[in-house]
């Protein structure tokens, strides 16, 4: 089938770089959040960060202007009914990503493929609370969405080539790399990733190192780009206990338990860059680690 209408659900940090993309590449976009302010305010961090582009002559200005007229908004999710492919980019709960998937199909063309942004949680699942569990998988972009080359496509149990075959087109024509991964908790990525995050946290909350030491530690001696857990909170820290969260129940191995400290500051509302509070204070203009 020929896929030109992208319905996006979620306009956080990845659900409007997944419209930045997708637009630039030509399709139309039509992307729903249940939060009108949402939407205002993820058409302006897209325009942003397509200034930036056009500044860096990676993109023309003619090309932005084209990409911007592509992008939608409705804070209505039927609305998102007569698109090809739905990319669900809302909140990691599976309790909010079930309620969207059983509120839209009845709305849906018997043929628009259906898939989830979902760090982590089980695709064989989500895909069974719909009616079309052939035509559902996995469509996993890295943050930041303009910038990372790699889309995970994830196979649910009853994923059917022709689906998985006109995703992985699209992330071609996207210009970016897939790999495929089974459908088993937190797919590769994170699999490999969060517990590496979570260890970084355990370390913090053991003493070994503050969080200057620690992020200096691998980014200098690891050559990572950013230390974990300036990572930790650039992806969100809500998002990285529900992914350990999701591994530790998923698989009941001790190792994936979440560091109490993550918990805690969860707990506290202290979720990384969105709320400005994390493992470092956002509020001073060179971040400033907390411990
Ligand atoms: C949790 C999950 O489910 C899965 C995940 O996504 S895990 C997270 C995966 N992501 C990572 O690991 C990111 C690690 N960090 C990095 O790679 C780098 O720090 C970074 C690319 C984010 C920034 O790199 P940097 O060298 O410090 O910054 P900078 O030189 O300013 O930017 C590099 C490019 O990224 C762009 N960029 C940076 N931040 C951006 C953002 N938030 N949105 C869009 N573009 C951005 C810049 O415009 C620049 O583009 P050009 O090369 O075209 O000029
Ligand atoms: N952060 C990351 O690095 C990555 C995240 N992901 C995954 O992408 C998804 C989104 O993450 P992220 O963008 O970081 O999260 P954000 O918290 O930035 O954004 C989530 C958005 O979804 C909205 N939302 C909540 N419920 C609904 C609903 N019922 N209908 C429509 N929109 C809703 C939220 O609104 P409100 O704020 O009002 O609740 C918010 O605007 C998650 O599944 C996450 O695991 C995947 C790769 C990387």
């Amino acid at each position: 089938m020929t896929i030109q209408r992208v319905g996006i659900i979620g306009a956080g940090q990845m659900g409007n770089g997944i419209a930045h993309v997708f637009a630039l590449a030509g399709y139309e976009v039509l992307m729903n959040d249940i939060n009108a302010d949402a939407l205002t305010a993820a058409v302006q961090r897209i325009d942003k960060n397509m200034d930036r582009q056009v500044s860096r002559d990676a993109i023309s200005a003619d090309a932005k202007d084209e990409a911007l007229r592509l992008i939608n908004t409705t804070t209505t999710l039927t609305d998102l009914g007569q698109t090809d492919l739905i990319i669900e980019a809302a909140t990691e709960r599976e309790t909010i990503k079930s309620a969207i998937f059983e509120d839209l199909v009845p709305h849906l063309k018997p043929d628009t493929i259906l898939t989830s942004n979902t760090s982590s949680i089980s695709i064989t699942r989500l895909a069974a609370r719909t009616d079309r569990p052939e035509k559902f998988m996995g469509f996993h972009f890295m943050n930041p969405v303009p910038v990372m080359q790699l889309v995970e496509l994830i196979r649910g149990i009853a994923t059917d080539e022709p689906t998985f075959k006109a995703c992985e087109d699209v992330v071609a024509h996207l210009g970016k790399t897939s790999t495929a991964s089974e459908d088993f908790p937190a797919f590769i990525v994170n699999r490999i990733l969060m517990p590496m995050i979570n260890e970084a946290i355990y370390t913090l909350y053991e003493g070994v190192g503050s969080v200057k030491s620690i992020d200096t530690s691998l980014k200098l001696g690891a050559n990572h780009p950013m230390g974990p857990l300036e990572l930790a909170d650039f992806i969100g820290l809500d998002t990285c206990l529900a992914i350990m969260n999701v591994l530790h129940d998923g698989l009941a191995d001790t190792k994936y338990r979440p560091c109490p400290l993550l918990t805690k500051y969860v707990e506290a509302g202290w979720l990384g860059r969105k709320t400005k509070r994390g493992f470092y204070d956002y509020t001073t203009e060179v971040p400033t680690p907390t411990r």
